[in-house]
C-alpha cells in the first residue's frame, strides 16, 4: 500500500523484539500448559484444522440476527460433527474440535452434561440403551434441571414424576407456571430427548429429585411430542455471545415414559411400585454437576489465558506518551500501573490451568472410589469443586473485563474479541451453581471439618501456605466462635470458603512445582508466576493476614516490594509466556491480541467492513438528517 511504513506491513513480526527477551523455552512452557507433549499435539493439530477451514469462521457473528446466527450455529454443529466422522477424530480430537470451533451450542449440553448424566446415573442396562444413540447423534439430549421458579434450590424443583404401576410407567407433569423448566442449553429449538429431573412420587409417597429420560421430538419430523410445549426463553445478554445457544422453556402436560426411563444406578422403583434406595449418599444425582464444575475451572483458565494473551500482545504494542527527543513513545507493558494490573491475571491463568489439573485428578480418584462404594471423599470433593468453580469463574469474569480495559478504547471493539468473550464467559458465574450458594457449600463443610485444621497447619508444608492455612483457621475461629447461626454468619463464611479455595490454588501451584519441569528457564518463570499470584493475593488481603499475627506490616511493605521486583522479572518474558498458550489468530478472535502485533492496519481494514459502511450516506439521511440540516420542519414520513 502507498506510503505503508515498515511498521505496518503484513508478514513482519511487529513482537519479533518482545520474543527475543524470552528466557525460557516457550516450546517446552507450551507442552506444560498442554498438559503432556500427546495434548500438546492435540491441541495443536486440532486448532490449526479449525483456524483453516473457512466453514469455521466467525468474525461475522456480531452482524447477524438472532435466526440467522442460530442458523449458522446449526450448520457450524453439522459441519463439525461431518469433519469428525470423515477424518475419524478420536473422541480427544473431536472435544478439542468443539472447543476450539469456539461457540456455545446445543451440543455443548448433548456431549457435556446429557451423556455424563447417563454415564453416571444410569444402570449398566440404561447406559448400553441410550449412549449408542447418544454418541452416534441419533438423539441429541439436555439437560432438563432448572425451572422458572428454582434453579438453585434443587429439592425445591416442582415438576412431578408420578409413577403408575398400572401401565408401568411415571407421568411427567408441570404442576405449575414455576415448573417449567427454564434456561436448559439445546432444549429450546433442537433437543430431541432431555435428562428431566422432577419430585418422584410412588404410591402418593415423594421421594425428592431423581432424573428422568423423556423424549421431547419426534425423531421423524423434530415437532414436539404430545404433551410437551418447548421453545427458546429469548434472547440473552450481549449480541451474538450465548445466543448462539437454544435455552429452552418446556412444559410437560402428563407425558408417559416407561418406567425404565427412569435413571435407576442411585435409587430405582420396582414394577411392584417399590422405591429402593440403595446403599449411596442421594446426592450421587447431583454428580452431573459436580463432574461439570470441575471442567469450568479448566475452562477458567482457558477463558483468561486467551483474554490475557490478547491484553498482553496489545499492551507491548500499545505506546503512549514518554516520547524523548522525537522518539517512539512509551509501550505501556512497561508502565508499573499496567504490570500490577496485568501480570497477576497472567499469573492466574496458569494457575488455574494447574489447580484444573488437580481437580481432574481429584474427580477421577472419588469416581474410581465411588465404583468401590468408598464415600471418605466425596464431601471433600464436592466442596472443592464447589469452591474452586466459585473462585475460578469470578476471577475469571473480573479479570477479562481487566483486560478489557487494559486495552483502552479500542477493547471496547468487538473486533477486540474481549467484549463477546465476556459476554460468553460471565454467566458461568451462576451456571452449574450460582457462586455464591457454591461458597455456602463450602463453608458448611469448613464448619464440620474446621477442628480438623489445626492438625493440618502442624504438618511440614511450604512456608507461602501456612500463612494461608492461618487465615483460613483464623478466619473460621472468628466467625464459628461467636454462637450464632450458620445464616447469620454466612457472609463472613462464605469469605473463609474463598479463603480456603485460594489456599488449595496457592498449595497446589506450589506443589506443580515440585515436579521434574523439563526446559530451559520453564520452571524459573513458573515460580516468579506461583510469587505474584500467591503475594498478589496476599497484598490484596493484606487485613486478613495481618489479623492473624503470622505476617507484620513490615512483612506486608516486603511482599509489596517483591511484588515489583517479580513484576520486573516477568516483564521481558510477557510475550513469550501468552505465546505458550499456543493458541491462534481464529481462535482468539482479535484483533488486538493478533500474533504479528500489526494491530492498527487490521483495526482500520476491519471498520470499513461493518455493514454501516456499505454506503457513505447513512439509510435515513433523507427523511431525518437532511430536514434538521436545511432547517425544515416538516412531519417526516414514519
Ligand atoms: C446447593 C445444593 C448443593 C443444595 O442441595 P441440597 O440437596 O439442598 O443439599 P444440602 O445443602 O441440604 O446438603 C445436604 C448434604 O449434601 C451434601 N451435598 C450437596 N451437594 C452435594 C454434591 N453435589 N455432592 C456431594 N455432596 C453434596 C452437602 O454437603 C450436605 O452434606 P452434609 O454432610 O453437610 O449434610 C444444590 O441445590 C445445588 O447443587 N444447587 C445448585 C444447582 C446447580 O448447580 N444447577 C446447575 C444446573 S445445570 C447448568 O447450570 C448447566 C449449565 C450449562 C453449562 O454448564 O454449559
Ligand atoms: C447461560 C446459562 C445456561 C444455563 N444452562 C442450564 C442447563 O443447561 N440446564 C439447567 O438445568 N440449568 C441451566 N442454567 C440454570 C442455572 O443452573 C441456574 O440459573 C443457576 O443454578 C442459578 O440458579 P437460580 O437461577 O435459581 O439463581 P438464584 O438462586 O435465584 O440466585 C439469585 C440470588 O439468590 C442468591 N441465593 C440463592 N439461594 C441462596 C441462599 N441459600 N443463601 C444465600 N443466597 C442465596 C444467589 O446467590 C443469587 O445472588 C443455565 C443458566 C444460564 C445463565
Amino acid at each position: 500500500m502507498e506510503g505503508v511504513g515498515e511498521e505496518e506491513m503484513e508478514g513482519v513480526d511487529h513482537l519479533a523484539h518482545e520474543r527475543n527477551k524470552s528466557e525460557f523455552d516457550v516450546d517446552a512452557m507450551k507442552i506444560v500448559w498442554a498438559g503432556s507433549p500427546h495434548a500438546f499435539d492435540v491441541s495443536d493439530r486440532i486448532s490449526k484444522l479449525v483456524a483453516s477451514d473457512p466453514g469455521f469462521r466467525k468474525d461475522n457473528r456480531s452482524t447477524l440476527s438472532r435466526k440467522e446466527l442460530f442458523k449458522n450455529t446449526l450448520r457450524k454443529a453439522a459441519y463439525a460433527w461431518k469433519t469428525i466422522v470423515d477424518l475419524r477424530l478420536s473422541e480427544e480430537e473431536a472435544a478439542k474440535l468443539r472447543f476450539y470451533v469456539d461457540e456455545p451450542a446445543f451440543t455443548d449440553l448433548h456431549w457435556g452434561m446429557f451423556i455424563p448424566a447417563i454415564k453416571g446415573q444410569g444402570t449398566e442396562e440404561q447406559q448400553q440403551k441410550w449412549l449408542p444413540l447418544a454418541y452416534k447423534m441419533q438423539i441429541i439430549g439436555c439437560y432438563a434441571q432448572t425451572e422458572l421458579g428454582h434453579g438453585s434450590n434443587v429439592q425445591g424443583l416442582e415438576t412431578t414424576a408420578t409413577f403408575d404401576s398400572q401401565t408401568d410407567e411415571f407421568i411427567i407433569h408441570s404442576p405449575t407456571l414455576t415448573s417449567s423448566k427454564w434456561w436448559p442449553g439445546g432444549l429450546g429449538k433442537v433437543a430431541t430427548h432431555a435428562i428431566a429431573y422432577a419430585r418422584l412420587i410412588v404410591g402418593g409417597r415423594e421421594h425428592g429429585v431423581h432424573g428422568f429420560i423423556v423424549q421431547l421430538r419426534s425423531l421423524e419430523d423434530h415437532s414436539p411430542l404430545l404433551g410437551i410445549t418447548v421453545g427458546d426463553i429469548g434472547m440473552k445478554f450481549g449480541n451474538g455471545a450465548y445466543n448462539t445457544m437454544d435455552n429452552g422453556v418446556l412444559q410437560f402436560d402428563h407425558v408417559r415414559i416407561p418406567r425404565n426411563q427412569m435413571l435407576m444406578r442411585v435409587s430405582q422403583v420396582t414394577c411392584e411400585g417399590k422405591y429402593k434406595q440403595s446403599d449411596v449418599p442421594r446426592q450421587l444425582v447431583y454428580g452431573t454437576m459436580v463432574y461439570v464444575r470441575q471442567t469450568i475451572v479448566a475452562d477458567a483458565s482457558c477463558a483468561l489465558s486467551r483474554a490475557v494473551c490478547i491484553a498482553t500482545r496489545y499492551s507491548a504494542v500499545r505506546r503512549q506518551f514518554g516520547s524523548q527527543n522525537g522518539g517512539p513513545e512509551t509501550q505501556v507493558i512497561d508502565y508499573k500501573t499496567q504490570q500490577s494490573r496485568l501480570f497477576p491475571l497472567l499469573a492466574s491463568a496458569y494457575a488455574f490451568r494447574f489447580i484444573g489439573e488437580w481437580l481432574k485428578w481429584l474427580y477421577a480418584d472419588v469416581t474410581q472410589r465411588l465404583q468401590a462404594n468408598d464415600f471418605s471423599t466425596l464431601p471433600e470433593a464436592h466442596a472443592c469443586t464447589a469452591g474452586l468453580k466459585s473462585l475460578t469463574t469470578t476471577a475469571t469474569a473480573d479479570g477479562i473485563e481487566e483486560c478489557r480495559k487494559l486495552c483502552g478504547g479500542h477493547g471496547y471493539l468487538c473486533s477486540s474479541g474481549l467484549p463477546e468473550l465476556f459476554a460468553v464467559y460471565v454467566p458461568a458465574c451462576t451456571y452449574e451453581g450460582d457462586n455464591t450458594v457454591l461458597l455456602l457449600q463450602v463453608a458448611r463443610f469448613l464448619m464440620k471439618t474446621v477442628s480438623q485444621l489445626g492438625s493440618r497447619l502442624s504438618s511440614k508444608k511450604p512456608v507461602g501456605t501456612i500463612a494461608y492455612m492461618t487465615r483460613v483457621e483464623h478466619l473460621m475461629q472468628c466467625r464459628c466462635g461467636v454462637q450464632r447461626g450458620f445464616a447469620e454468619l454466612s457472609a463472613d463464611l462464605v469469605e473463609a470458603a474463598v479463603a480456603h479455595c485460594q489456599l488449595i490454588v496457592v498449595s497446589k501451584f506450589i506443589e506443580k512445582l515440585q515436579q521434574e519441569i523439563p526446559g530451559k528457564g520453564v520452571k524459573q518463570q513458573l515460580e516468579v508466576l506461583c510469587n505474584i499470584y500467591a503475594l498478589f493475593l496476599l497484598h490484596k488481603h493484606q487485613g486478613d493476614f495481618l489479623s492473624t499475627g503470622c505476617i507484620t506490616p513490615k512483612h506486608a511493605a516486603l511482599a509489596n516490594d517483591e511484588l515489583r521486583s517479580l513484576y520486573s522479572q516477568v516483564r521481558p518474558n510477557a510475550i513469550a509466556l501468552v505465546d505458550a498458550f499456543n493458541y491462534t489468530d481464529h481462535y482468539l478472535g482479535s484483533i488486538l491480541g493478533c500474533y504479528d502485533g500489526n494491530v492498527y492496519p487490521k483495526l482500520y481494514e476491519a471498520a470499513w467492513k461493518d455493514p454501516l459502511n456499505e454506503s457513505v450516506v447513512p439509510d435515513g439521511y433523507h427523511l431525518y438528517i437532511r430536514p434538521l440540516l436545511k432547517q425544515e420542519i416538516r412531519t417526516a414520513r414514519l
